[in-house]
């Protein structure tokens, strides 16, 4: 009964129209209703996921620990018995890929400010314990402020051992992986994210990858030689950073923490990348208790219980949605069918 499968969804939330999908789910714009927000719901279908279900595990588990201005902000998650959707930030700029694609290329200057974005979410990750392992144009979505948000956790890894512990499962896209996951070899998840925010980086300043064959054998030795074009619009500066981070040896790979106040990174700005959330985790929002407690009519002492719980249940949803509300100068107001 599709009732029955959307009912908990359908209480909360008007679902609109289509805004991507990639593989095994399904991404719609929806509205929070008693909020009015926009939302992504990101929609799966239990038995089509088949063994990439635990990727889905993956991506709740990590993006619930997860909170940065560049990482897309996981709402609620609602399982029933055939369906798991996941309430997302909204990103009405659709995805960076589409963003170059349109300009063929971007300026030095639109490239550092999009990449500085980048390396204070990869940053963050790395901090955390946490390597991306699939990052790409694809998965990095634009909001309605050109803010970046990194997408799709599934195949994000957190070493047991942390950073230091050794990955194997070979993953994430070809012409964005690193030489030595290809090579089969044991490698570092962080490792290997700064070899894919090279390519990333060469895609923002040419339009076009650094290593690319229609042939996959062709396109492994390419990454394995790591030799690429350089086009004369590329300035000194980038050459020497694209050389730092499409580092064959991972060892002789630039790290992102070195990252953070590199010569072109800073170059035209000054300050080197902040990569601390400005999400504010531990303390509630004093205004979004209130007006939640009096809206559900109990005291606030047991709403910031139930909050504190972060369940991520249509509570959790309606106290981010609402300080989003507040943080963008909007009412703090919930509609009556919370
Ligand atoms: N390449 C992105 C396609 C659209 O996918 C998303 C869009 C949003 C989105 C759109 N607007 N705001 C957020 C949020 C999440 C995803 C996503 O995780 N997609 C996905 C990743 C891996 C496998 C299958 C699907």
């Amino acid at each position: 009964m599709v009732v029955e499968e959307y009912s908990e969804v359908a209480r909360h939330y008007r679902i609109k129209e289509t805004v991507g999908s990639g593989g095994f789910a399904k991404v719609k714009r929806a509205v929070h209703l008693p909020t009015g927000e926009i939302v992504a719901i990101k929609i799966m279908d239990k038995a089509a996921l088949g063994s990439d279900l635990p990727r889905v595990k993956t991506e709740i588990e990590a993006m619930k620990n997860l909170h940065h201005h560049h990482i897309c902000r996981l709402y609620q998650v609602i399982e029933t018995s055939r369906k798991i959707f996941m309430i997302l930030e909204y990103c009405s700029g659709g995805e960076l890929f589409d963003y170059i694609v349109q300009r063929d290329r971007l300026s030095e200057g639109e490239s550092r400010t999009f990449f500085r974005q980048i390396v204070s979410a990869v940053a963050y990750m790395h901090n955390l314990g946490y390597a991306h392992r699939d990052l790409k144009p694809e998965n990095l979505l634009i909001d309605d402020e050109q803010n970046l948000k990194l997408i799709d956790f599934g195949l994000c890894a957190k070493p047991k051992g942390g950073m230091s512990d050794h990955l194997y499962t070979c993953c994430g896209s070809p012409a964005y992986a690193a030489p030595e996951l290809i090579a089969g070899k044991s490698y570092m998840g962080s490792e290997a994210d700064l070899w894919s925010m090279g390519v990333l980086l060469y895609a923002l300043l040419n339009g076009f990858l650094p290593f690319d064959d229609d042939n996959i054998g062709m396109l492994y030795r390419k990454i394995k030689a790591g030799k690429y074009d350089t086009p004369d619009w590329l300035s000194p500066d980038s050459l020497i950073l694209l050389k730092q981070l499409l580092q064959v040896d991972p060892k002789r790979r630039i790290t992102v923490d070195k990252l953070l106040n590199h010569s072109w990174i800073t170059n035209d700005i000054g300050v080197p990348v902040e990569w601390h959330s400005k999400h504010q985790m531990s303390v509630l929002d004093e205004d979004v208790v209130t007006e939640m407690s009096v809206h559900r009519k109990v005291s606030r002492e047991t709403m910031k219980a139930e909050l504190e719980k972060w369940n991520y249940d249509y509570l959790t949803a309606a106290y981010f949605l609402l300080l989003k509300k507040k943080t963008s100068g909007r009412p703090v107001r919930l509609q009556m069918t919370l």
